[in-house]
């Protein structure tokens, strides 16, 4: 079965918009879970412009769910994981300027360094997974290191359906399942994830390798309109009919 990971980053945007202790991204996690998700997600910035410590701290300690936890290859992230052993670490790319992760890791480019960065987290029991594109280079790189988990980028296939240019979001989707093809065959577990909405998610959630999709942005924003249960219900009603 294809899980899905409720990505909560973005119950504490609203929440950080005013300082106020609301919208609560633990209360969130609970809403997810009695809606069928399957593990939370949370991205804990360098710049701690969304989850904060505080709030990897309540999951931690209350959340029934496995937690994936978002975070860059740099020290101080370590030692967060390293201090509380979530199920998952994913590693992404970022940057202090950008809107959202523009890209995947350079695992390629940066293998002797990611190596040395993995293997604590991994003896110390959390599956590693590293955020990438679609490259072949960059998979070999990931199955070469030793990751359990390569999550493969769809923000760009996102966008391109969304500026309607449908001929190159193809072309993004049929690397997206080659990918997904060469990652499986390395015997890494693929997932997905980035901008997936209820319109982009269900060709993704096709592609045969893919064991799991981390969505975010569009559940926070569409449970304005319908409350976060029914729209992460709807959500894996869009995955399930595409899986059959
Ligand atoms: C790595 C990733 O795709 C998610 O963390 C997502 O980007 C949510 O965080 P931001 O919106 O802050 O990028
Ligand atoms: N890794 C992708 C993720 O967690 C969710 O991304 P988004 O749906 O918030 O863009």
């Amino acid at each position: 079965m294809l899980r899905l990971g409720v990505n909560i980053d973005h119950v504490a945007t609203i929440r950080n918009a005013r300082g106020t202790p609301w919208p609560d991204p633990l209360r969130a996690a609970r809403i997810a879970e009695a809606a069928g998700a399957d593990g939370i997600t949370a991205h804990l910035r360098e710049d701690r412009r969304h989850i904060s410590d505080a709030d990897i701290d309540a999951l931690m300690a209350n959340l029934t769910l496995p937690l994936n936890l978002e975070m860059a290859a740099t020290a101080e992230m370590q030692a967060i994981a390293l201090r509380h052993r979530p199920h998952a670490v994913c590693l992404v790319p970022e940057k202090r300027e950008e809107r959202t992760t523009e890209g995947g890791l350079d695992v390629a480019g940066n293998d002797n360094m990611l190596a040395d960065f993995i293997a604590p987290l991994r003896d110390a029991g959390c599956r590693v997974s590293l955020f990438i594109g679609h490259e072949e280079e960059q998979i070999r790189a990931a199955a070469r290191i030793g990751a359990a988990v390569v999550e493969l980028h769809t923000g760009a296939y996102c966008d391109l359906d969304t500026e309607g240019r449908h001929a190159d979001r193809d072309a993004e989707l049929a690397a997206l399942r080659d990918a997904a093809a060469i990652a499986h065959d390395l015997g890494l577990e693929v997932h997905a994830g980035h901008g997936l909405t209820f319109d982009t998610v269900g060709p993704v959630a096709a592609i045969p390798q893919l064991a799991e999709l981390n969505i975010g942005h569009f559940l926070i924003a569409e449970s304005v309109f319908t409350g976060l249960g029914e729209a992460i219900a709807q959500m894996r009603r869009c995955m399930d009919s595409a899986r059959t």
